[in-house]
């Protein structure tokens, strides 16, 4: 389980895009969330697109692994589609903020790893969320008032990736990908293959 959290408008989505692009492995966990669709976003691959009162049901009947309310919206990782990547042997990416992360670490803990995502500096922040012009002007205004309140929660986190360059960011958040599924305890079946070495070295030596 692979988390990205930011502040808004640092390049998470962006970033996220280009690594499913390239990992064969890697699913998105698609969220659900009461936010109004933004032009361009497509349902069931952006987000699932629900009302308060779905969102609600949802939750009491437990499908989510997480829930959070984010800039006056709620927003939630579904169990089912995750459990089930999960099970098929995938890695699952997260795009989700810090109220989520610390919930997902309390019931994955070992399994999951966290990233947080900085922007070069709180000018670029500003100008990336203007540039995305997706949403009104009240509503970047009120994302970039709460930049600090997100980035206070940085060293909650595994890695941090200062995203100036995409391709950069990409680079790095691959990389950590790599290493993290070379950890001794993610490679199953290492212990057969190491006996297996073993037996074969032994029978060579005579
Ligand atoms: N390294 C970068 N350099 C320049 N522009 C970038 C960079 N990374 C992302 N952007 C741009 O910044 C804008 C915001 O990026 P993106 O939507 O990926 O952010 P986000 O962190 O997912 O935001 P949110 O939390 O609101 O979903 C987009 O227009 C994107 O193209
Ligand atoms: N806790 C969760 N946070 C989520 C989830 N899906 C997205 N998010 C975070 O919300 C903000 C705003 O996203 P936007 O698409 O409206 O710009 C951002 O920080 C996302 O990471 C979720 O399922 N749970």
């Amino acid at each position: 389980m692979l988390v990205l959290s930011s502040p808004s408008g640092a390049g998470k989505t962006t970033i996220s895009r280009a690594l499913l692009e390239r990992e064969q492995n890697l699913r998105l966990s698609i969220s659900v969330t009461t936010r109004p669709q933004r032009p361009g976003e497509r349902e069931g691959v952006d987000y699932t697109f629900v009302d308060d009162a779905t969102f609600a049901r949802m939750r009491e009947e437990g499908a989510f692994l997480e829930h959070a309310r984010v800039f006056g919206n709620y927003y939630a990782t579904p169990r089912a589609a995750v459990e089930e990547a999960l099970n098929q042997g995938q890695d699952v990416l997260f795009d989700i903020d810090w109220q989520g992360t610390q919930q997902l670490r309390e019931s994955a803990r070992d399994d999951l790893v966290s990233v947080f995502i900085l922007p070069p500096s709180t000018e670029e922040l500003a100008r990336r969320l203007h540039k995305r012009a997706q949403d009104p002007e009240e509503v970047v205004r009120q994302r970039m008032a709460k930049a600090t309140d997100e980035m206070s929660h940085w060293a909650e986190y595994d890695y941090i990736v200062v995203n100036e360059d995409v391709e950069e960011s990409v680079r790095r958040v691959t990389a950590i990908l790599e290493a993290e599924r070379l950890r001794r305890d993610r490679q199953t079946g290492l212990r057969d293959f190491v006996q297996q070495l073993s037996h074969q070295a032994e029978k060579a030596g005579g």
